[in-house]
Order: structure tokens, then C-alpha cells, then sequence
């Protein structure tokens, strides 16, 4: 009887990384007398998640490093600022904000596929690209 060697799973691998801000917002849109539309600050966690071919001999996608690298640009946009004031983020429902940093996030050579916006312990919104 013919015996084959196991074949090696094929695996799809991403990474993430966990970032904070602090930041003040109002909704502008929503009904009167709603507390969110007086300004009031969250403590922000945002996680990063990247997915793309392992570097042959590295062993990883980008070193977690260049993650910390790219979000820099960001978090000096929003951290300790009035969302509101920053342009596109007129209205900065956790899903806006979500899509907003999603849409300034590159990676050479990988693709950014999650971003979790959690303006609370128990609130949160990700966002994901639509299938291609
Ligand atoms: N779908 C969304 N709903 C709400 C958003 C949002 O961005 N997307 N944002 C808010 C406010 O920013 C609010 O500050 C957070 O509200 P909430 O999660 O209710 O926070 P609390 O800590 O105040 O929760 P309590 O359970 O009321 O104490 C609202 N909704
Ligand atoms: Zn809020």
C-alpha cells in the first residue's frame, strides 16, 4: 500500500496589536436630550489586525513593530483631541472612527483585515473589508 507523507496544513496567519488613546467627542446626530450629544472622553482601545504571507526567513509578516510605527501617525490625530475637530471625523461613532482609521492603514505587503474600535469596557465596533 502506498503511504504519502502528511500534508501541511495551509494556514492563513495574522497579527494584531492593541493601541489606547484618550479622547473627547459629542454625537451630533443624535435625538435631543440623548447624553451622547454633550461632550464627554473615552479612553480608547483600538486592535489592529494584519494578514499576509510569513517572511521566509524571518518567520512573521512584519515584525509588531511596524504596526506600533504605522498608528503613530494616528494616534497624534486623535490622541487627546476632540474627535469632532478632526477632518472626517465630524460625526465619531465608534463604527466612523472604526472605518476612518481603516481607511489610513497600509502595510507593505499585507492587508489590514480587522479594526475593533472599543470606546468602553462593553462597547466596541469592528470593522472588516467586504469580500472581494
Ligand atoms: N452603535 C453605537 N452606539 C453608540 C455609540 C457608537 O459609537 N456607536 N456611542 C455612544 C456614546 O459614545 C457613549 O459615550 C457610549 O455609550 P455607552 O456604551 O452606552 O456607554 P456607557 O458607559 O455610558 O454605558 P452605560 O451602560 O449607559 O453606563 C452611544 N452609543
Ligand atoms: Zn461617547
Amino acid at each position: 500500500m502506498e503511504t504519502r507523507p502528511a500534508k501541511k496544513p495551509v494556514l492563513v496567519t495574522e497579527i494584531s496589536r492593541a493601541f489606547t488613546f484618550e479622547a473627547a467627542h459629542r454625537l451630533p446626530n443624535v435625538p435631543e436630550g440623548h447624553k451622547c450629544s454633550r461632550m464627554h472622553g473615552h479612553s480608547y482601545n483600538v486592535e489592529v489586525t494584519i494578514r499576509g504571507p510569513l517572511d521566509p526567513r524571518l518567520g512573521w509578516i512584519v515584525d509588531f513593530a511596524e504596526l506600533t510605527a504605522a498608528w503613530q501617525p494616528l494616534h497624534a490625530q486623535l490622541d487627546h483631541r476632540t474627535l469632532n475637530d478632526v477632518p472626517g471625523l465630524e460625526n465619531p461613532t465608534s463604527e466612523l472612527l472604526a472605518a476612518w482609521i481603516f481607511e489610513r492603514l497600509t502595510f507593505p505587503g499585507a492587508r489590514v483585515v480587522k479594526i475593533r474600535v472599543a470606546e468602553t469596557c462593553t462597547s466596541a465596533c469592528t470593522v472588516y473589508p467586504a469580500e472581494d
